[in-house]
């Protein structure tokens, strides 16, 4: 029986109360006759371990999770730390690390979810957000002078290379190319900026050239936020730079019903490294340590852990436990309105995995 090794790493806040939920369904999925097994190696880092150690995670740690099958992941962002600490001192570190460059989002509207929006049916809403994970805004390139001084100056460089850009609309477009509406959005800004944007508009042109079976349109990042909220059925799969995606994608989950659902991978399609799956939130200071967190988010991240390990079937098992949980409002946690703890869902989705095995047995 295939066994596969997967790292966990809570982080902090929620994380460390949605991904042990997580590890739970991996585990019910497991025993109920999967046909492969999970070890499991948990890891501490995150604001705790930099309260010990001085960092968020130790400097030879990629070394510990480079021989993993995938990695689930939480949340990195303490109350007590500077955010941008927390954020390079672990999750950027892990994605720069592996070259996780393809961050990919999808949202939908799953059953008994009530969006806001009210002339959206849930069929409108399908999408799937990939966001450049390497580079642009997020480079981490920049500077800091004559702090505290009137002259004071800093840069957040955004870095957009050739290679970056044209490996990340290569994934865009072959994950459109998979998907029943074969349909591809670029969002940019490149009325405003200049330089990079332009040469991403142009790079586009090129890629699509090699997917004919595409339709695709462009989108600047505004107008495409209205679009989102007037017109989501004329959306499919979207592509965009780090930090545009980075906030439509809390913007689509929020249309979805609730940024506790939203799921992520952090890919290296390349497979030279392990990829990386979480929830698209982050700690959620206002409900850590309360058992109030939504574990729909870190459920589906595992459906897309499963697949990125080709066990279709077992992901959409998953998948149908998770539906079936959110189809019933007496399981909803808080954000969707509802009074359902993380552990009653948790329970909830590992009995339905369980009843689905014995269904299949008794089939
Ligand atoms: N991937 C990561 O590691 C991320 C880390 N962060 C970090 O998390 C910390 C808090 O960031 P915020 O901007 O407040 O974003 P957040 O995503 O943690 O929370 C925003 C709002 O959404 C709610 N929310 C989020 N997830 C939820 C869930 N599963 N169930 C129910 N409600 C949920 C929160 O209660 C809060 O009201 C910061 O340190 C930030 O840097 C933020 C986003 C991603
Ligand atoms: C850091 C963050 O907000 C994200 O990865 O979505
Ligand atoms: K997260
Ligand atoms: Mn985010």
């Amino acid at each position: 029986m295939k066994t596969y090794r997967i790292a966990t790493i809570p982080g902090d806040g929620i994380g460390k109360e949605v991904v042990p939920a997580g590890r739970q369904v991996l585990e019910a999925l497991a025993a109920t006759g999967a046909g492969f097994s999970f070890e499991f190696e948990d890891f501490g880092w995150g604001g705790d371990w930099f309260r010990a150690h001085g960092e968020m995670m130790p400097a030879n740690g990629l070394d510990a999770l480079r021989g993993k099958d995938a990695i689930l992941f939480g949340s990195a962002g303490d109350p007590h730390i500077p955010d941008h600490v927390t954020l390079w001192g672990l999750r950027l570190k892990i994605c720069q690390g592996f070259d996780q460059y393809a961050n990919v989002r999808p949202t939908r509207i799953l059953p008994g979810i009530d969006g806001p929006l009210k002339r959206c049916k849930a069929d409108d809403l399908n999408w799937v957000i990939v966001r450049e994970n390497s580079e642009g805004e997020y480079s981490g390139v920049g500077g800091r002078v004559h702090q505290g001084h009137p002259i004071e100056a800093a840069t957040d460089v955004s870095i957009m290379t050739r290679t970056g850009v044209e490996r990340i609309l290569r994934f865009a477009f072959k994950l459109a190319q998979s998907r029943p509406r074969k349909q591809l959005t670029v969002i940019t800004k490149s009325n405003a900026q200049r330089h990079a944007m332009v040469m991403w508009d142009e790079i586009a042109v090129q890629v699509s050239r090699d997917f004919p079976d595409v339709t695709w349109d462009k989108e600047l990042v505004d107008a495409a936020t209205a679009r989102m909220v007037n017109k989501p059925a004329t959306l499919d799969t979207i592509v965009a730079t780090n930090l545009h995606a980075d906030i439509l994608s809390d913007l689509a989950a929020a249309l979805a019903g609730s940024l506790g659902i939203a799921p992520t991978g952090n890919i290296d399609p390349e497979r030279r490294y392990p990829s990386m799956f979480e929830p698209i939130h982050g700690s959620a200071f206002d409900i850590m340590g309360k058992g109030l967190a939504n574990p729909v988010g870190t459920f589906w991240s595992v459906v897309m852990l499963l697949e990125h390990l080709g066990e279709h079937a077992a992901a959409a098992r998953v998948m149908q436990a998770i539906e079936a949980v959110t189809a019933d409002p007496s399981l909803h946690t808080r954000d969707l309105g509802g009074t359902a703890t993380t552990a009653q869902v948790t329970a909830a989705v590992c009995a339905r995995l369980a009843a689905t095995a014995s269904d299949r047995r008794a089939a």
